[in-house]
């Protein structure tokens, strides 16, 4: 089949097509160039089959990658009526229509892919038989955690009849819509805190924002951070109500809250919220309409008015980017200005590097090909890109022909918990450096940096913006990467101030300045701090209050927001050490108050603490992937705990083994695993009491020279090191 199809790759142009279209069966469905529908809609009138058989089978990619090197091949099947025919049906109504790009944004859980789907349903984009629930929600992990985690942008038409008689219009110069059809982008973003990075990009490429709030809960904590967000690129917002099934829904506290807390004037005509549910449908054609109405066109010069040089030519942002191992290298973009079509040359403004368009289109939802993007539209580019890396997200593409302004990119985020992951099998560290790379490239927000223990081998450092994103990018590493990988315990940017006045931020122990040198070289100690929010019924509050003092938290307010049950409840607010919440607080939380326990929180500045780090020695040799930092308080009880959970997991060696907690050059804690003595003389029987003794001398020496090898053969089995790991979040 190998051959056969790298024959097929070579000859291509020569070949009748109905030839070709046999291949095409080997090709899968979703090759580039046509469209995967144009493929698939070729292999059904050749009868061939639309998927291939097996995924996996290596004789398909093979064949595949002699597909899309093969330009004949490829315009062979671009060129075919059938594949015209399939793509322009679905294409060409997206062609010169008006559009409006928008997001989606709300706290987690208000009802934002629900409301997707839909608005999907609404406007055809997707059968409304019930058969797609979350369609936005297309990662592994959020299908399975019921959350989104990454933006998704998807392409709606929608009907416009003409605004109501009493229609006024929101803006000051009068603007009225005209009825038509309309291209509707919705980018469907995620709602918790530690994803606003994938909402500040998404709403980039958006002119507004429809704020859902549920109904039930009113204005929450990340409802307020996504508002604020969509304030400050001076997107138009639509305020949404949604669970207005629920009894107990308070649509009336809720506009009162958006005016109180967010400043929405809701009596004002274009602002006041809209009411709906998203789960029975009630009220969301009045969502349709509104984005229509309260949000202007997009700004930026169409296509053909560039003639002269007076605009500024084609320009793209990129906001998204993937690697698809079919299609090869996807760019999401918004088009700012002018138009894009196949065939073009662009040109990145990151790296200067041209490329050939191969292939475009919008997702609506799958990928569908299009001839032309043009200025407003949201879509996907397919060039000739050889590497992940060089669809850089911020990135603004332009013609190769043309010199440009590179439009506004997004500014880099900074982490807040840092964790090293390792292979299981040091061997495997290239693939799994490989693996993750792969999917840093896609959520930006992750930095990668190397990383070398003694105990666990080569790895990587990973910084993230909380403990969500760093336990989701774990989860995605492991299904893209298939095996089982090594996570350290997570760890906290810490700020060093250097006596030369230098301020530093430290995340990883090694770097840390021991407690011996901190007199000489160290004027202050900083740790990041966080506003936490605890809200949960009143009978748990003693019990949360005493949770939150063992974790250093200090009190800033109590109240008692209304609720509709009957069943009072309690809102407390803390500021806390981010180190003391990135490790079983919220298990403990959660296990204190039988999950009744809210808690959200937000980065809240540095505050200066007395920081120690802690060493662990085997046989005078430090192990340094358990080396921590933490808080002065804290360091006699973990120092015990854990000498006592390693002497308990190293296997007793032929040498006393001494285990030793430190800070600086302090030993505070210390445990010792006596010596087994191994029969040297077992094989020897009969014998002569001489030889024994020589063999008894030998042994000694043998001892010594262990001994001064220390930790390093000291072997402590992967499966129980990992459980001190483990334990050491636990504890601490
Ligand atoms: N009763 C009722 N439930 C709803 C409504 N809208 C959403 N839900 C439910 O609320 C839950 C959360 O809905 P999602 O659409 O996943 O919320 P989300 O905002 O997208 O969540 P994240 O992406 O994790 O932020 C689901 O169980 C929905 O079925 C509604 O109008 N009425």
């Amino acid at each position: 089949m190998i051959r056969s199809a790298c024959r097929t790759g070579r000859t291509a142009g020569t070949r009748p097509l109905e030839a070709l279209l046999q291949q095409v069966a080997v090709l899968g469905c979703s090759a580039p160039g046509p469209s995967s529908r144009a493929v698939e809609a070729i292999c059904r009138a050749s009868g061939a089959p639309t998927q291939p058989q097996h995924q996996n089978d290596k004789h398909i990619s093979i064949s595949h990658r002699h597909y899309t090197t093969s330009r004949p091949l490829r315009q062979a099947i671009a060129s075919s009526p059938i594949a015209a025919k399939a793509d322009n049906r679905d294409s060409s109504k997206f062609d010169r229509l008006e559009t409006r790009t928008f997001s989606i944004i709300s706290h987690v859980d208000h009802g934002k892919s629900t409301l997707a789907d839909r608005l999907l349903e609404l406007t055809g984009t997707i059968p409304s038989d019930g058969s797609n629930q979350q369609v936005l929600d297309k990662l592994k992990v959020e299908r399975e955690r019921g959350i989104t985690v990454k933006s998704q942008a998807v392409t709606m038409v929608y009907d416009y009849d003409g605004p109501r008689e009493d229609f006024i219009s929101a803006f000051d110069d009068g603007f009225a819509p005209k009825a038509g059809r309309y291209l509707l982008n919705l980018i469907d973003c995620p709602g918790h805190v530690d994803f606003s990075y994938e909402v500040s990009r998404s709403l980039s490429a958006c002119q507004s924002a429809l704020l859902v709030v549920d109904a039930t809960q009113g204005v929450q904590a990340q409802s307020i951070t996504v508002f604020e967000l969509a304030k400050q690129k001076d997107l138009a917002i639509v305020p949404v109500l949604n669970k207005s099934d629920l009894p107990a829904a308070d649509p009336d506290r809720c506009a009162i809250q958006m005016e109180e807390i967010l400043g929405i004037d809701t009596t004002l005509s274009g602002q006041e919220p809209l009411l709906i549910s998203a789960k029975t449908g009630k009220g969301v054609d009045s969502v349709l309409r509104a984005l229509v109405e309260r949000t202007k066109p997009p700004p930026g010069v169409e296509d053909g008015k560039l003639k002269g040089r007076e605009g500024p030519g084609f320009r793209a942002l990129v906001f998204d980017s993937w690697y698809d191992q079919y299609k090869g290298v996807v760019s999401l973009v918004s088009i700012a200005d002018g138009a894009v079509k196949k065939g073009d040359r662009i040109t990145s403004c990151h790296t200067g590097k041209r490329y050939e368009v191969l292939s475009l289109g919008v997702n609506s939802p799958e990928m569908i090909s299009t001839d032309v993007l043009r200025k407003g539209q949201v879509g996907w580019i397919i060039a000739n890109m050889k590497d992940m890396s060089e669809a850089q997200i911020g990135d603004t593409f332009h013609l190769a022909s043309e010199k440009v302004e590179p439009l506004e990119g997004f500014a880099p985020t900074v982490p807040m918990v840092y964790a090293g992951i390792f292979p299981i099998e040091t061997t495997d560290f290239v693939k799994l450096e490989e693996a993750i790379q792969r999917l840093a490239l896609n959520d930006r927000s992750v930095t990668v940096q190397r990383e070398s223990s003694m105990a666990l081998g080569q790895g990587c450092r990973l910084g993230f913006l909380g403990l969500l994103h760093l336990d989701v990018f774990r989860q995605r590493l492991e299904d893209e990467y298939g095996h089982a990988i090594l996570v350290t315990a997570p760890s906290v940017p810490y700020k060093v101030t250097w006596r030369d006045g230098r301020e530093e931020i430290v995340s990883n122990p090694i770097n840390f300045p021991d407690d011996s040198e901190r007199k000489s070289k160290v004027t202050l100690l900083e740790e990041p701090m966080v506003r936490g929010v605890v809200r949960c019924p009143e009978e748990y509050t003693g019990e949360i209050m005493q949770l939150c003092a063992e974790h250093r938290g200090e009190q800033l307010e109590v109240s008692f927001p209304p609720t509709a049950s009957a069943i009072r409840s309690v809102q407390m607010t803390y500021r806390l050490p981010l180190s003391e919440i990135v490790t079983d607080f919220f298990d403990k939380l959660k296990s204190c108050s039988s999950g009744f326990a809210s808690f959200e929180y937000s980065e809240d500045g540095y505050a200066a603490s007395d920081l120690v780090k802690l060493n662990f020695l085997i046989s005078n040799t430090v192990l340094d992937s358990l080396s921590i930092i933490m808080h002065r308080s804290k360091v006699m009880y973990n120092a015990r705990q854990w000498t006592k959970k390693l002497k308990d997991i190293i296997p007793r060696q032929q040498f006393e083994v001494s285990i030793q907690a430190t800070t600086g050059s302090k030993v505070i804690a210390r445990e010792t695993l006596s010596a087994y003595r191994k029969d040297v003389t077992a094989g020897l029987y009969g014998g002569h009491y001489e030889r024994k003794l020589k063999h008894l001398n030998k042994q000694k020496e043998g001892k010594k020279r262990l001994k001064a090898l220390g930790v390093g053969r000291v072997q402590i089995p992967t499966e129980k090191f990992l459980e001190v790991l483990d334990t050491r979040s636990k504890a601490k």
